[in-house]
């Protein structure tokens, strides 16, 4: 007879611890049931890691489990999964009916992730069993000390469980005790137990592997050889008679008064299963633990080839209640080895759950591969050419970022992926798009609202994280029709303010208040200056409506929008930092107002939030990759991440710079953003940079190509990111979001304050309170004084200036400051002037000329808009920036309601404030202060740059 068969008449069952699709649908597990009467199947993580990730075979269902919609790979896994097993329960079903529920099932794992974790263990079984939805599931949930009351619930809940990862006889006990008291509490609530089963899954192969190892070691180390003898005799018998011993238990435990309470009832013993019963070493007979765990009421889970095995010369003996006194003997021996069983299942426990949790990586890497490739062109492919240094670097990061859970912890809000200070109060904007699209209705109702109201314009008024996300998709997305044109104002510069009211009809236009703390100044005036202006135009009455604020509650800017009537107030999440704004209503009111397609724009952003997320391993996670590759590029001195987005997605950058920079630049350490500067050959760079490309699909510009490669050629790190199209905006705002929280943890700092912003807003708010009391501001005093300009710095600057030649003229103070800047620096222009084409022009070349002759990245940038933005990481970044303020006369100040301070001076004041914390942080810094006509100032200064730098 078939010795597999034969187990079946000494009350052993065969279970087959394996499982693929092909090998159910083509009928071989229905084949082994009939030949060798398998009575049940097994599988874990390994298993299915093998099944999915070594095959084709999964392609075709993963693409069609996508049609539905996209699904994360985890939840792509479990649907997967869930079929699988339905279809092996709905062949195992005869058995079950067959034996009347005492016999046919199929197990499956919980995620080994959640070994850990009591609650997340009981809702993934809890769903997992509804699912599935078939009578002969068995859930399998590891015996960990989480596990246990776990187990306990779910029994009491009248779920089959198969306790697995069980090596212990003294956590055994524990295990059919929590069966007990389960099966207790569903009786008590009215349950029939007899639909309940479960097995304990006893592992016995992995505890001889782990044994003989140490038998091995100590037997080398023997040297009487009657010890030798003694160790070697123990080797192959530990596993066999714990088991032996696991089984003693289960006599007991399933008889007496308690048992047979829940027996009347119609309840089932526990059986013990043998599990990990595929010989690990060769020296052992390949059938060992089979035939020695012979026994009445029992499973065993075999792989398929130790059932061929077994099937072509397995021996079949009652053998599991043979020689229990040698068994006992055996681990007695053992210990005076001093070798500790105890230990070793321990270990084996907490070994059982990384080596399940690394085949889940492995598996949910592969999954996410087919996902990737099956959604193609839905998602913007990334690519990382990095050089051997970095590369390896990275890969060094990502295998330690996968074996310590880091995406899963950062996800979990776990605040040691950073400096465990406050980073778990800010990861709302992980979650923000799935939040947001529940919200999708209200949102179309506001547009809806925009719409019938007949705006022509929309204003944001806000500054950094509040006012860039919005920009980025006004100038992204062209103006819908019957939807009001979007603007942005992050300005108090007052020819810029002036220009916006001129450029927009004042009594057909709706403001955007957006601030998160409600309390940032410029948002506020810019408010009180347009209210006006809007009360002039449509009466004081309407106003209000013409309004609407975007901030967290409970702000000084909601109280206000209140008491005047605004439209509407929209709330922030207090738990997302205002870079991290972008994808909350931050971003979305405005694009809602401009009649943007947010259904949309959620939906293809959610597929990058799902590539991203926890269950995505780093080798395959896009926002990971990127933000490791940043992370060691800038710990290896390559710390200027310059982002080069093409024409349809020019802004993209600004609102990059913000992001990157406010939130790693500080404690001396960080990322310095280069947005902005025009492609050049490898001669005009150094080995400081970090290449970002970022375009849509079609923009390709063979030139730009060229110099890109060229790039990559010279030893660069290039990262070439391709969207689909603009709509895909959103995907890149999260994949950025998530490289630059995870930039920061590689260089140690916490992404989510900003300390250095906020020192120059106390400089500010001391220079504008002194305004207020005595209407000037401090006076100060210029280093040198010319007909066209003033130059301003502190004593520590200018001394070391006039050291390197700086006189009496701007071209020689210029050409001092220009001295002192090296390799590895960056020269940043910082004015406050308009923000206007003209003006971005005349800097953009003067940041040109200074990268092309000192070979040093530069930014150009505008206050007081960057200093929410780039600002944090000039003062509290790496001391490696070299500063040129340029501040100028305001042709024409205006006016702020209800203010003593003008735009003017509350300009100055910030340009002061600004200068005098990069002096207080020992930063090279200079100021120039253009008078008289700007154009004609802008032009002397650029002559004298010009100048300074031949
Ligand atoms: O939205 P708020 O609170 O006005 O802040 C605007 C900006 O100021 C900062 O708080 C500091 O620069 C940024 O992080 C933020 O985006
Ligand atoms: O339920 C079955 C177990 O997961 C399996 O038998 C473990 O076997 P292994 O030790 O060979 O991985």
């Amino acid at each position: 007879m078939n010795p597999v068969k034969a187990l079946e008449s000494h009350g052993q069952a065969v279970w087959l611890d394996f499982l693929a699709r092909g090998f159910v649908a083509k009928g071989d597990l229905k084949k082994l049931i009939d030949t060798d009467a398998v009575k049940g199947v097994t599988s874990n993580p390994a298993i299915f890691e093998k099944a999915i990730g070594s095959s084709d075979e999964y392609d075709a269902p993963i693409a069609q489990a996508l049609k539905s919609g996209d699904k994360s790979p985890a939840d792509l896994f479990e649907y997967i999964a869930v079929e699988d097993i339905q279809h092996a329960a709905d062949v195992l079903k005869p058995v079950y009916d067959m034996m009347k529920g005492d016999d046919g099932f199929v197990s499956l794992e919980v995620s080994p992730y959640l070994a850990n974790d009591t609650k997340g263990t009981v809702a993934e079984a809890e769903r997992l069993w509804s699912s599935v939805k078939r009578p002969n599931l068995m859930v399998k949930v590891p015996a960990t000390p989480e596990g246990l009351p776990a187990i306990q619930q779910l029994i009491g809940e009248g779920i089959s469980i198969n306790v697995t990862l069980l090596f212990a006889q003294k956590t055994y006990v524990e295990v059919a005790q929590a069966y007990l008291s389960g099966l207790e509490k569903y009786v008590a609530g009215g349950g029939d137990p007899s639909h309940v089963a479960s097995v304990a899954s006893f592992f016995v192969s992995r505890i001889d592997a782990q044994v003989d190892k140490q038998l091995d070691d100590r037997i080398a180390k023997a040297n009487d050889p009657s010890e030798k003898a003694r160790l070697k005799d123990l080797k192959g018998k530990v596993a066999i008679a714990n088991a032996k011993l696991a089984y003693q238990e289960y006599l007991e435990l399933f008889a007496g008064p308690r048992w047979e309470k829940l027996k009347a009832k119609g309840a089932k013993p526990q059986r013990l299963l043998w599990a990990s019963t595929g010989v690990k070493s060769k020296d052992y007979r390949d059938t060992l633990y089979v035939e020695e765990l012979i026994g009445k009421n029992t499973v065993n889970t075999v792989p398929p080839a130790t059932l061929d095995a077994f099937r072509d010369h397995g021996e079949v003996r009652d053998s599991l209640e043979e020689n229990v006194e040698d068994a006992k003997k055996v681990l007695a021996d053992l210990a005076k080895t001093g070798i500790s069983l105890d230990a070793i299942t321990t270990h084996l426990v907490e070994d059982g759950v990384k080596l399940f949790a690394d085949a889940a990586d492995k598996l949910y890497g592969a999954v996410a591969h087919k996902r990737a490739t099956s959604l193609g062109g839905g998602i913007g492919a990334q690519k990382l050419a990095l050089g051997d240094g970095i590369t390896k670097k990275v890969a060094t990061s990502t295998e330690e970022w996968r074996s310590q859970a880091k995406i899963r912890r950062l996800w979990h809000k776990d605040k040691s992926v950073w400096t465990g200070s406050d980073e778990d109060k800010w990861l709302g904007w992980l979650n923000s798009a799935f939040g947001e699209k529940a919200k999708l209705a209200d949102y179309n109702d506001f547009a809806n609202w925009v719409k019938a109201q007949g705006f022509t314009d929309a204003v944001v008024l806000g500054m950094g994280g509040s006012s860039l996300g919005p920009e980025v998709l006004a100038q992204t997305f062209a103006k819908v029709s019957g939807f009001p044109k979007l603007h942005v104002l992050d300005s108090t510069d007052p020819a810029q303010v002036r220009a916006m009211g001129a450029a927009v009809k004042i009594a057909t236009t709706l403001f955007i208040v957006s601030s998160k703390s409600g309390g940032t100044t410029e948002p506020n005036v810019m408010k009180n200056y347009f209210f006006e202006e809007v009360t002039k135009a449509v009466g004081a009455d309407k106003a209000g409506g013409h309004f609407v604020a975007i901030t967290d509650p409970g702000s000084s800017l909601e109280k206000v929008a209140k008491t005047q009537k605004f439209a509407r107030i929209f709330h922030g999440d207090p738990t997302i930092g205002g870079r991290y704004s972008v994808l909350s209503p931050f971003g979305l009111v405005p694009a809602a107002a401009a009649g943007v397609d947010l259904a949309k724009l959620l939906d293809l952003t959610l597929s990058m939030v799902r590539s991203c997320g926890p269950d995505v391993p780093p080798a395959e996670n896009p926002g990971v990759q990127l933000g490791l590759a940043m992370g060691n590029a800038g710990l290896d001195g390559r710390d200027k991440v310059t982002i080069l987005s093409s024409k349809k997605i020019a802004d993209f950058g600004a609102w990059a710079e913000q992001l990157i920079a406010e939130s790693t630049g500080k404690d001396g350490k960080g990322l310095i953003p280069i947005d902005g500067e025009t492609l050049g050959e490898p001669s005009v760079y150094g080995t400081d940079r970090f290449f970002i490309d970022l375009r849509t699909s079609g923009e390709d510009d063979k030139g730009h190509d060229d110099k890109l490669d060229a790039l990559e050629k010279a030893g660069h790190p290039v990262a070439r990111i391709v969207m689909p199209s603009i709509d895909h905006l959103g995907q890149e705002f999260f994949r950025f979001e998530i490289a630059t929280a995870v930039a920061g943890s590689i260089l140690g700092i916490n992404p989510f304050n900003q300390p250095d912003v906020e020192a120059a807003k106390i400089k500010t708010r001391e220079l504008t309170e002194s305004f207020e009391k005595t209407g000037a501001l401090p006076p100060e005093t210029p280093v040198v004084s010319s007909k066209e300009a003033d130059l301003y710095t502190d004593d520590s600057n200018a001394e070391l200036l006039k050291k390197a030649g700086a006189n009496s003229d701007l071209t020689s103070w210029l050409k001092a400051h220009f001295r002192r800047v090296t390799p590895g620096d960056y020269v940043a222009l910082l004015a406050y002037v308009e923000r206007d084409g003209a003006h971005i022009d005349t800097l953009q070349q003067m940041r040109m000329a200074v990268r092309d002759k000192k070979k040093v990245a530069t930014c150009a940038e505008f206050g007081p808009r960057f200093l929410h933005s780039t600002g944090q990481a000039y003062k509290g970044g790496p001391d490696t920036g070299v500063f040129l303020q340029i501040t100028a006369d305001d042709a024409k100040d205006l006016a702020i309601p209800d203010y003593r301070a003008s735009f003017g001076v509350i300009k100055a004041a910030q340009a002061r404030g600004d200068f005098g914390v990069l002096t207080d942080r020992n930063r090279r810094a200079l100021r120039v202060h253009l008078k008289g006509d700007l154009k004609a100032g802008l032009a002397v200064l650029d002559k004298a740059i010009t100048a300074a730098l031949n």
